[in-house]
């Protein structure tokens, strides 16, 4: 293939296959041979893979199990030689690939840090400049004294993302590492890979297609080893979600026929709802489609930034009572309120908030501005505000969000922000009814009628 001169990965005509030996004695008379005779079947785990990836771009590679993603990027990173064909890399490269490949597991997270920054190129002296970032990026606390064969895997996954983020990579290649993760960490790094790839180039794994919709420019499907398609990740993904689509089709029927035929019974009882409530609320919530979501409480040293004339210190769902929750339920109603300690005289405050998924995906939000545009309240040096948003619960996909709240002076234009929290509270949804798109919003009506 002809190679694009302002590439910075250029994979060129890759093929890889791996020996499959019938009986372990195979291989030792592999080795005793020669090569002059051949005792192994060989397995094609990629095949005349071509593609150029240039500054400034994040490759998404999707593809089934076995589908040759991560050979591709061990071969791209050097840690499997191929069988045929070239790869060429322009600037460092910081991979995260299989979890925790690249730690001592009897050395402390401390340790590691210090190994694996200087594999990737930093000198000791650039390591003890830059090792407090990586530990508070990594916020493993003292586990970071500890031998990393005691962490979680979430810790692992923290501590090496932490140690790729501050090596002034060009290149970085990740291997569904964000899997791994909880949502804050998540959503860290996400900020972080947004950032990185404004400049830089990335080579993102991923099995998430909302991930790579999200963070890349153009996506790859493998398909047994060879590409299957290259464009926009819209298109690729629509592609591979087709692919898994046809391919579990079977086993899914039956259980959507089941809910319609529920649903669909009595539409004219059903059609005006007193309140709005989707229609298929109760048949739902008596079921395991019910959307049950945990709440975590309020995390008050979660990351913030603003002038801190005012700061956030609490938020809160509740019930039509007033009492906190600690369980919603998807669809139904509930109420976020946000209580802000003025530490100066405050002229306009709006306070706001983002819901937003686990790549940091803002899905819903709102904010006080409009309904107080012409009546601003005035909150003195000292004095606490409550701001309330009632609203009907969208239902959630499966998965772990946050809210991030806020408070600024001024107008929806012009403001001055005071303090805005990511991620100060955590909801995780368990069990669900929406698998399309990004929320599911509760119907009042659906109807079918003949005509
Ligand atoms: N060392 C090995 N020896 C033999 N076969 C291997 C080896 N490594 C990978 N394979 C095979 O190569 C194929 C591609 O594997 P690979 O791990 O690259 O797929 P993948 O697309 O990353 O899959 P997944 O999404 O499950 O991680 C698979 O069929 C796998 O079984």
């Amino acid at each position: 293939m002809c190679s694009d001169a302002g590439a910075v990965i250029n994979v060129d005509g890759i093929s890889k296959f791996f020996e499959i030996y019938s009986k372990p004695s195979h291989r030792l008379w592999q080795m005793a041979f020669r090569g002059r005779r051949c005792f192994y079947e060989p397995f094609w785990a990629l095949r005349d893979v071509s593609f150029d990836v240039r500054r400034g771009e994040c490759v998404g590679i999707i593809g089934r199990n076995g589908a040759g993603k991560s050979t591709l990027l061990q071969v791209i990173t050097g840690t499997l030689a191929p069988s045929s064909g070239n790869v060429d890399v322009k600037g460092r490269v910081a991979a995260l690939l299989e979890l925790g490949s690249g730690f001592n597991p009897e050395f402390t997270g401390r340790e590691n840090v210090y190994l694996n920054a200087s594999i990737l190129g930093l000198t000791r002296e650039e390591i003890d400049a830059r090792f407090d970032d990586i530990a508070a990026f990594a916020d493993i606390g003292d586990f970071i004294e500890q031998p990393v064969k005691s962490y979680s895997s979430g810790m692992v996954v923290r501590l090496a993302f932490a140690v790729v983020a501050h090596v002034d990579a060009d290149v970085l290649i990740i291997d569904e590492a964000l899997s791994v993760g909880d949502a804050f960490f998540t959503q860290k790094c996400m900020r972080f890979l947004r950032r990185f790839i404004a400049e830089r180039t990335a080579l993102f794994v991923s099995h998430d297609t909302a991930a790579v919709n999200s963070l890349c420019s153009r996506a790859i499907l493998m398909e047994n080893g060879r590409i299957k398609q290259i464009g926009s990740p819209k298109e690729v993904t629509e592609t591979y979600l087709k692919d898994m689509y046809e391919a579990h089709q079977g086993s899914s029927a039956p259980t959507d026929e089941a809910a319609g035929a529920e649903v669909a019974g009595d539409t004219e009882s059903a059609a005006a709802p007193e309140e709005f409530r989707d229609m298929r609320a109760d048949f739902i919530n008596a079921s395991n489609l019910r959307n049950d979501i945990q709440v975590f409480a309020f995390n008050e040293n979660s990351e913030a930034f603003g002038k801190k004339g005012a700061t956030i210190v609490d938020a809160v769902l509740l019930d039509a009572e007033n009492h906190p929750l600690n369980w919603i339920v998807g669809g139904e109603p509930v109420s976020l309120r946000i209580t802000v300690q003025a530490h100066k005289d405050i002229f306009g405050p709006i306070v706001g908030f983002f819901c937003n998924n686990r790549l940091g995906q803002q899905i819903f939000g709102d904010n006080t501005f409009l309904v107080y545009r012409d009546k601003p309240v005035f909150l003195r040096a000292g004095q606490k505000l409550s701001a309330s948003f009632s609203f009907t619960m969208p239902i959630l996909e499966v998965g772990d969000y946050s809210f991030s709240v806020a408070v600024a002076e001024g107008t929806q234009e012009e403001h001055v922000q005071h303090d805005w929290k990511h991620d100060a509270l955590l909801l995780r949804s368990t069990t669900t009814s929406c698998h399309t798109g990004m929320v599911g919003i509760p119907m009042k009506q659906i109807s079918l009628n003949v005509i």
